[in-house]
């Protein structure tokens, strides 16, 4: 695929629907699962490979920083292949680019411990106000040596040392799930395992913990998480396979939602009968919100007629939908609430605030509540959206724009972090290219 250029420097007209849509939509590969995937594989007892990976900004991140810490990532087309970090003392000193991306900044500390050098990571200006703290502890409890300042976020240095066996470890994860994922995904590799437990007044994200345990069973990890909030990793090799990667699910989303808004049809191949990715709540959500969804050998068929309607839902397990669905909801016919999702206001940035101000900015109705948006509809109209260095930002101005003239999305080249060619998919969606 070649990507469609854009200057970052201009705002992208976010082109309206002409009229229904009549799309089959090519989703690139999962975030999540890519990232977890290769972290595993670096880890592994033996070469493997991912295929169907996403190459898009916080995946390349994560291949160049498993690269500085050893392993070899050769990228042909979507198929990977890894060779592990060599076990044995590795010498000279390494730093890592987080970018702006969560699943590096959390998952890669706790691999960076597992040597006795010290790795120093760093990111984006906006990465150095996301949440790193509650890892950091766990680490520093475990016996790493962890330098981060003071602040509790990037830019840290972090060091393993022959004292680092693993054991028993709380952690308060109720800002981020990756915090848990980070710790679980190196877990085997410590001498004596790891018994994590959360301990703090909630846990976003669940599916992308049951993501992470997946992941790490499939690669031969014995992980038992029967007991809820605690996770116990056994210490043994991880396993070295051929993986697949399924299509991004929360990359579906805002194609997904354009059926809804244009009416018409878009298609999703590859779309998997069971998904540990909270996209997997999409075809639910888009029901209530007014699609028809159906699923057949493997491609989800959403269809629209252009009513929208308002809807009251907990984003809680799914955090990463909300800004989809915060857009979706601003062109229904009834008010909506999303409750569950004060973490994210810890995601690429303030999510609530950026969603609430720019809304409001076309003319809607947004209140933020302590854990939500309450989104009341009303007549937009044309302006410039701000997307503060976030994907989801952008893809919802683009949503929102299908149906309201004059939206202009700045920065649309965000949405690299996780997609290639949004631009180019979105022209191809709505047959303008
Ligand atoms: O582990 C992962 O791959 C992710 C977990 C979630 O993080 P939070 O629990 O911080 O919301 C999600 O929002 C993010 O996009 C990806
Ligand atoms: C929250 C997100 O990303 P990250 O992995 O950087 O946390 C996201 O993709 O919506």
């Amino acid at each position: 695929m070649t990507a469609t250029t854009h200057d970052p420097a201009d705002p992208w007209s976010a082109p309206t629907a002409a009229g229904p849509l009549d799309a089959v939509v090519d989703v690139p590969g999962s975030k999540s699962l890519t990232n977890r995937y290769l972290v595993l594989a670096a880890l592994a007892d033996g070469p493997g490979t991912v295929r169907g990976a996403l190459a898009s900004r916080d995946t390349l991140l994560m291949a160049e920083a498993l690269r500085a810490l050893g392993a070899e990532v050769d990228q042909r087309g979507t198929d990977w292949s890894v060779t592990p970090v060599p076990t044995g003392s590795a010498t000279g000193t390494v730093s890592i680019d987080c970018g702006l991306a969560g699943t590096v900044m959390r998952f890669l500390p706790a691999v960076a411990a597992l040597q006795p050098r010290p790795v120093t990571f760093d990111g984006d200006p906006q990465a150095r106000v996301r949440p790193m703290g509650p890892v950091l502890r766990a680490l520093r409890d475990l016996g790493v040596k962890v330098d981060d300042g003071g602040r509790g976020t990037l830019p840290f240095t972090v060091a393993g040392s022959p004292r680092v066996r693993g054991g028993m470890v709380d952690i308060d994860a109720s800002a981020s799930s990756q915090f848990v994922s980070g710790l679980l995904l190196a877990a085997a590799r410590l001498p004596d395992g790891l018994l994590l437990r959360h301990v703090g007044p909630s846990l976003p994200s669940l599916p992308h913990i049951e993501m992470t345990v997946a992941t790490m069973r499939a690669a031969g990890i014995e992980v038992d998480d029967s007991r809820p909030d605690i996770w116990q990793v056994d210490p043994g090799t991880i396993g070295a396979r051929e993986v697949r990667v399924e299509p991004d699910l929360s990359n579906a989303a805002p194609f997904c939602c354009a059926a809804l808004v244009a009416g018409g049809t878009v298609r999703i191949p590859g779309w998997p009968t069971s998904t540990t990715q909270p996209g997997g709540m999409l075809p639910d959500l888009l029901r209530r919100m007014g699609g028809t969804v159906g699923l057949t050998d493997g491609t989800l068929t959403v269809t629209g007629t252009g009513a929208v309607h308002g809807i009251d839902v907990d984003l809680h397990a799914a955090g990463e939908l909300a800004p989809t669905i915060a857009a979706l909801a601003t062109l229904a016919d009834t008010p909506s609430r999303l409750r569950g999702i004060g973490h994210i206001r810890g995601h690429e940035t303030d999510r609530l605030a950026a969603l609430a101000t720019e809304i409001t900015r076309l003319g809607g109705q947004v209140e933020q509540t302590s854990d939500g948006l309450v989104l009341t509809p009303r007549p937009l109209h044309g302006a410039r959206f701000e997307t503060y260095h976030d994907h989801r930002m952008a893809t919802a101005g683009a949503l929102i724009g299908l149906r309201v003239p004059g939206i202009e999305v700045v920065d649309v080249a965000t949405t690299r972090k996780t997609l290639p060619d949004f631009v180019g998919m979105w022209a191809s969606m709505l047959g303008t290219t």
